[in-house]
């Protein structure tokens, strides 16, 4: 699908003002591309500087087995995106003992070289000096609290020191390194928070539980991520964001309308971590991902979470006018090299969508309810998983466990390819599973048997009414007419 020009808008949103002769900034405009809007028709995604944004951000929260070492400490934790060629090639976060930038040093050594960094914070100069060294083509950061906390009470000092030899850095480097976030359309929201409340995980709660109102479900796990991460992330007093951005360097942002610019968009971009996040709710830690044999998962139901909404977080960039679909495929090495996602690394990942350098519309983007079939989607879009395993980053190794993750279940097409590609274990949803929609079915699904299943499901079987067994959203449970059966549960609120 082609992409359009770049946005006036987004040199606000750089931060190589101070680049000679204006080249850095010509570089950022020319690789930054605008998919938010709604172009004569085109699904509304997310732009991949956003997309990777709100990954690094949600890395900062992968599980830890414990509290870092880091709390309440100016050092905060960070999460970091590496991106080759325009593909996701690492995915990291920092550990007990180093930074997320000294982790992807560790990982990808020289084969940083020209690679995009996106972080959730802006990496300390310590890490700074080492990812200019190892070539790294350009380093974005989130614009919030420095990695060095400026707004900590303690340490403030040495983190404005800090921030100064970053900045110095900066100046002396032939990287590009700042601000590259884009404006979100409220089309773009409205989208993607439809697609978070029309996604299969709470499709199957819905089918589960008839009488319960799975959009308040929605809505209050909305509330309580937007209260979470608006804390970790955003900066509540404009003065102290002023603060903040003007120690970084980002004096340009600290005027209006620019300020008020940034921020507003720093909260949308929240608002859409929180609605992806709901889309798989914790729910009294009933529903999980489990095993129909009982078999334990090599990875804590936390871990599994935080890896779904990864793949959700990359079906935002779908090209499929209707539904998104991700996938993320992790292994465990032998060795952690002190990552802060303990031994796991990245093998692929992707969502659907056309074939690559395909330009917007050259394809049929009509599902089966339109009567033509030579004018359908099915046989031109790359699924998912497809897309994961083509552009993965790493082998996948027959001695280690490589598990994928995939917001939808595996049609028929994608089954074979998974069985054999080496995969251990799937984490998925079977809401699908056993149906035939015209010209995309999943019957072989459940017949992956080398391959261990981990649904999401109810731990239990509740015995007890469903209203008994589960929340009631702000003591309203909503009645559902007893037709509303399981396949319509699974309708898409735009359909
Ligand atoms: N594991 C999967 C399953 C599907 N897909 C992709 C292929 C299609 O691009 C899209 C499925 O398209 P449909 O229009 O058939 O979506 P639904 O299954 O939601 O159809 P329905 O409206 O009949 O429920 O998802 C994918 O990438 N990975």
């Amino acid at each position: 699908m082609a992409e359009s020009s770049s946005w006036g808008f987004h040199r606000n949103f750089d931060g190589n003002r101070s680049v000679p002769n204006g080249e850095g900034e010509r570089n950022v405009r020319d690789i930054e591309v605008q998919t938010d809007t709604k172009v004569q028709g085109q699904v509304p995604r997310l732009c991949k500087a956003n997309l990777f944004t709100l990954l690094s951000l949600w890395m900062e929260l992968f599980p830890k087995k414990q509290a870092s070492r880091w709390e309440n400490k100016p050092l905060q934790e960070c999460g970091l995106v590496v991106v080759r060629e325009h593909r996701i090639s690492g995915l990291h976060c920092s550990s007990d003992h180093l930074h997320a930038g000294q982790v992807a040093v560790l990982k990808h050594g020289s084969r940083l070289k020209g690679c995009e960094l996106y972080f959730s914070r802006k990496p300390c100069s310590t890490c700074l000096k080492m990812l200019l060294n190892a070539g790294a083509g350009r380093i974005c950061y989130w614009p919030g609290d420095a990695e060095l906390s400026l707004l900590a009470h303690t340490h403030t000092a040495s983190s404005v020191l800090d921030a100064g030899a970053g900045e110095r850095l900066r100046a002396s480097s032939r990287a590009l390194l700042g601000v590259v976030l884009q404006p979100l359309t409220c089309t773009t929201l409205q989208f993607l928070e439809e697609a978070s409340l029309n996604a299969d995980f709470l499709g199957r709660i819905a089918a589960d539980n008839p009488s319960l109102d799975t959009e308040n479900v929605y809505r209050r796990e909305y509330r309580k991520n937007m209260e979470d991460f608006s804390q970790k992330f955003l900066i509540g007093d404009e003065e102290q964001h002023k603060m903040v951005l003007s120690k970084m360097g980002l004096e340009n942002f600290c005027v209006e309308p620019s300020l008020s610019h940034l921020r507003q968009h720093m909260r949308n971009l929240i608002r859409i971590l929180a609605s992806v996040a709901a889309s798989v709710p914790i729910l009294l830690e009933r529903y999980g991902f489990f095993a129909n044999d009982a078999s334990e998962s090599p990875v804590s139901q936390e871990v599994i979470r935080h890896c779904i909404i990864q793949a959700r977080l990359l079906a935002c960039r779908t090209e499929d006018p209707k539904v998104g679909v991700g996938a993320v495929i992790w292994a465990r090495g032998k060795q952690s090299h002190g990552d802060g996602t303990g031994g796991l690394y990245l093998v692929g990942c992707g969502y659907n969508a056309y074939p690559v350098g395909s330009q917007y519309a050259e394809f049929p983007q009509m599902d089966h309810r339109i009567e033509e079939s030579q004018n359908r989607k099915y046989r031109y879009i790359l699924h998912a998983e497809q897309n994961a395993l083509t552009f993965r980053s790493a082998e996948i190794k027959d001695e280690e466990n490589t598990m994928m993750f995939v917001t939808k279940c595996p049609c028929d097409e994608c089954v074979p390819l998974i069985g054999c590609a080496g995969i251990k274990q799937i984490y998925t949803t079977d809401l699908d599973s056993n149906k035939v929609k015209d010209d995309i079915s999943y019957l072989r699904f459940h017949k992956l048997n080398h391959v261990q299943k981990f649904i999401w499901q109810q731990k239990v079987p509740v015995e007890t009414s469903a209203e008994a067994a589960l929340p009631v959203a702000n003591g309203y449970i909503k009645r559902r007419a007893p037709e509303e059966t399981n396949s319509q549960c699974n309708k898409r609120l735009r359909s």
